[in-house]
């Protein structure tokens, strides 16, 4: 397994520039970094290529992280949304292609986070789902991009709230680049087992996301990070393990993730370089067995 952070973990914007933290992260001993998709496409080409040659000098695997927004995502019930959504996927896959990302992961399915002021159509919203990412799956596969669709909690998407609704999910879309991806806060919420959720996913996980109960860095919670390993390492798990903690409050990030007091001790960067590679020496410990 490889071991991963989301850059998100220092940022409040999403927007926030990644190459800063190509360098610092490699440093830190992450194989990993996850990069927010949501802005790729703003990006210049020297920029584009100023973070590749930069991830590759530091022997730095990328992976993209995503949340679609509410005006372009790909099952929303009007066409023109739909399109846009279209059109935006094929630019970011398009441009995260040349940062070689291999991996993107999210609600890629839906928008998010969902706004539940709106009734929900969770058959709908599915069917339409399995037809948006079906389209896109192969416009990926011609990019060698795998779509990692994240299983969410109730409170932050309907379609996809367990591991088995993700398995069934990626089961009628049939398309080998088509993976799901679990977190373990969300699993904390929704799952009856933690094991058997990596299992019941199990040659089908494309993606993994770790955080405490509250968004912590691992090893500052109670998730029982044992059986998340064991369960990882039966299934014969190879892909990243990216952790996303979210601590500090503000910005897009801050209300996007619902971050209403500061988690991080009111730690400052070093603090926090300091939390990140403790959690990454934990993980490595309480994952790999
Ligand atoms: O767990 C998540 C949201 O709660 C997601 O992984 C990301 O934060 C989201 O897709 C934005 O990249
Ligand atoms: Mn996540």
């Amino acid at each position: 397994m490889k071991y991963g952070i989301y850059y998100s973990y220092w940022e409040k914007e999403w927007s926030a520039d990644c190459l800063r933290y190509v360098e610092k992260v490699a440093k830190l001993g992450f194989d990993v970094l996850e990069i927010a998709a949501h802005h790729v496409n703003g990006y210049e080409p020297r920029h584009l290529d100023e973070i590749h040659r930069c991830a590759k000098d530091n022997g730095l695997i990328l992976t993209a992280g995503l949340g679609p927004s509410k005006d372009r995502y790909l099952s929303s019930p009007d066409a023109t949304v739909r399109a846009a959504g279209r059109k935006f996927f094929e630019e970011t896959l398009t441009n995260i292609a040349k940062l070689d990302v291999h991996v993107i992961g999210g609600g890629l399915y839906s928008y998010w986070p969902l706004d539940y002021s709106e009734p929900v159509d969770k058959e709908g919203d599915r069917a339409r789902a399995v037809e948006g990412i079906t389209g896109i799956a192969d416009f990926a596969a011609n990019l060698g991009i795998d779509l990692c669709l994240e299983v969410l909690n109730r409170f932050e998407n309907h379609i996809l709230n367990t591991a088995e609704e993700g398995v069934a999910f990626v089961r009628d879309v049939g398309k080998p680049n088509v993976k799901v991806m679990l977190d373990t806060f969300h699993m904390n919420i929704e799952e009856d087992s933690f094991g058997g959720a990596i299992r019941a996913a199990g040659p089908l996980l494309g993606h993994f996301h770790t955080g405490e109960c509250n968004r912590r860095v691992p090893g500052k919670g109670r998730i029982p990070w044992r059986e998340v390993g064991e369960a990882l390492r039966e299934i014969g798990y190879e892909g990243a393990v990216v952790m996303e903690p979210f601590v500090k409050m503000g910005g897009q990030i801050g209300s996007d993730i619902r971050v209403w007091r500061d988690l991080s001790n009111n730690a400052d960067e070093a603090q926090m370089d300091r939390d990140a590679k403790d959690a990454l020496i934990f993980s490595r410990y309480m994952l790999e067995g």
